[in-house]
């Protein structure tokens, strides 16, 4: 019998994936490591020096330390995964070169899935299934998937982890928690992004991953949690064939939930698709506190009858469940701009600690509900609160916990699938059936009594909303209250003393190189070594450059903030 391929699986073209733990010398993988991270915050450093920071060049950077993460393999391309959801964190271009390596995966040989198999399973690959098709449907960074026949008759799919992986990732963790200590030990400056917190966050997350009982308990635990959506199939783990290393599921084919073609040659309502994911994602956040925190396009798929089918349960994450009313209440406060409303629930939701001086977040939640009510959700748009964000972190003990920025990714991806299948589609529209089902599931008289009670209050604030001046001047008014204006005159007034004493010290450091390359080149000229002081020469001029430069910058500044305060 022959079963369909997955089409999109393989780019041959790309470098191959490192092949496991075995074969690696601990001390030269350390040195790549370390070779790679250093050369990075060297062209960091070096570009920031030579105020080289266009778009362009972050994309050139990013690039290559992609083709670096796929040499070094499955630990590093999960850690970019990871950080590809980071958009508060780190540039966009990175974000976008890092997103590429979600399916860039090659796969491994199927000898080696079956000698996997055999191993973990204790049995030859014949008397475990009737079938087994050695060509896996697809293939990503942990392992890969197969589909199989069961003595019984029942079609599944076997998810086989890369062979070695385990041990690859104790000796990358090793090697990173050594990095960690040595980066803050020798680079004061990194210390301020506490990379050891961040390390161990990555730990916990990665090593949860390759440990695929989690994954079957977590797929168990979703089907439960939506057992009476008739419309939503999980697949059933077949727990006799599971271990960590193989998983074993219900075959459940569908149709990619962002391919709009191929749903409507199958007849499929793609305005129920939208309404049915986004009610599933609501219900996953809301209600459960369990929901998938990579809802990429090829995790969700649509069955031939219009159902959404889930798949990969490995990286799922957890926030407190809000009271029913509670989410009446948020969904009318996110209507109404009510940015006090929503930070509450975020804090109850722990997504957000309450600190002394809130007024950051309140900021970047105004922001977020400004930007993202009507409008599509665009990660870009998270590029203008970076300041913002690294403020609040700058603010002990305050934390953005994970889940905010999982929370985010995800409405950033459902947002574009949705879009794929309808360009015109709303957010908020397409969340209507959730809430309807919310008003109208158990205490049914209690539900619709706030639903009601919110219903007017809105409509009340439609009819009382300001013209476009009163508008300007409430606007105003709130960015005072924020904050806002206070902190940008401070910044300002900081920043162009930073300025100064940053480009003082450069001019100092230029001098000082450019006079001792001329000072030597003189020496050597006189000494006979014409080679190597034409070269000290040259040296001497590229430091001059670099100093006149400065003096200018130095020279502009003054007069602009001169002119300013004018
Ligand atoms: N139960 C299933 N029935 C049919 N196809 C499946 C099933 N489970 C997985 N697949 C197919 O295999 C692909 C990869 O599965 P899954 O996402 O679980 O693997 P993964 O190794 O966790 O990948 P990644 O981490 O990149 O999401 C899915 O996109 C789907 O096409």
């Amino acid at each position: 019998m022959k079963w369909p391929q997955n089409k999109k699986l393989v780019n041959q073209s790309l470098p191959r994936l490192s092949p496991g733990g075995s074969s690696y010398s601990p001390f030269l993988r350390q040195l790549k490591i370390f070779g790679i991270t250093l050369k990075l915050i060297f062209s960091l450093w070096w570009d920031k020096n030579l105020g080289n920071n266009s778009s362009r060049r972050r994309h050139r950077l990013a690039k290559w330390l992609v083709k670096n993460i796929l040499e070094l393999g499955p630990t590093f391309i999960k850690i970019g995964q990871a950080l590809s959801t980071r958009a508060d964190l780190i540039p966009i271009e990175y974000i976008e070169e890092f997103s590429q390596l979600q399916d860039r995966v090659p796969p491994f040989g199927s000898d080696l899935a079956i000698a996997a198999i055999e191993q973990e399973l204790g049995k030859p690959i014949s008397i475990l299934f009737a079938q087994f098709n050695p060509t896996p449907i697809a293939a990503a960074s942990l392992g890969q998937v197969h589909k199989a026949r069961l003595h019984t008759g029942e079609d599944v799919v076997v998810k086989v982890q890369r062979p070695g992986l385990a041990k690859l990732f104790n000796l990358d963790f090793e090697i990173l928690h050594r990095l960690v200590r040595w980066l803050n030990r020798f680079i004061k400056s990194i210390r301020k992004f506490n990379l050891e917190a961040i390390y161990r966050e990555f730990f916990e997350l990665l090593y949860l991953e390759i440990d695929y009982i989690h994954e079957g308990k977590n797929a168990d635990r979703f089907r439960d949690n939506f057992q009476s959506y008739q419309r939503v199939n999980v697949p059933k783990v077949y727990w006799q064939y599971t271990t960590s290393k193989i998983l074993t599921l219900e075959y459940l084919p569908g149709i990619k939930i962002d391919d709009r073609l191929a749903l409507e040659a199958n007849k499929i309502d793609t305005q129920e698709v939208i309404q049915l994911g986004i009610t599933c994602y609501l219900k996953q956040l809301l209600e459960d506190g369990f929901f998938q925190s990579d809802p990429h396009p090829g995790n969700m798929a649509v069955s031939q009858r219009g159902d959404i089918i889930f798949y990969d349960f490995g990286t799922m994450a957890e926030v407190k469940t809000i009271a029913k009313d509670q989410m009446v209440k948020t969904f009318f406060a996110v209507l109404k701009n009510d940015t006090d409303e929503v930070v509450e629930t975020l804090i109850y939701m722990g997504l957000i600690e309450p600190v002394a001086d809130m007024t950051p977040v309140k900021r970047m939640i105004a922001f977020m509900l400004e930007e993202f009510r009507d409008k599509p959700v665009d990660v870009r748009a998270f590029e203008q609160i970076t300041d913002e964000v690294y403020s609040i972190f700058e603010q002990q003990p305050f934390r953005l916990p994970p889940q905010m920025t999982f929370i985010v990714k995800s409405l950033t991806t459902l947002d574009g699938i949705a879009r794929a299948l309808d360009p015109q589609y709303n957010l908020l529209a397409a969340a209507q059936p959730f809430l309807k089902q919310i008003a109208f599931s158990q205490q049914q008289g209690g539900m619709l009594g706030v639903f009601a009670k919110q219903t007017k209050d809105f409509i009340q604030y439609k009819f009382k909303q300001p013209n476009r001046t009163q508008l300007s001047i409430m606007r105003l008014e709130s960015r005072l209250d924020l904050g806002e204006l206070q902190v940008k005159v401070k910044a300002v007034e900081s920043e162009r003393s930073l300025k100064q004493i940053q480009l003082g010290i450069k001019s100092l450091i230029y001098t000082c190189l450019s006079g001792f390359s001329l000072l030597s080149g003189s020496v050597l000229l006189v000494g006979q070594l014409k080679g190597v002081a034409i070269a000290l020469f040259c040296f001497a001029i590229f430091w001059f450059i670099l100093l006149l430069r400065s003096l200018t910058s130095m020279a502009m500044t003054e007069k602009m903030y001169k002119m300013a305060q004018k």
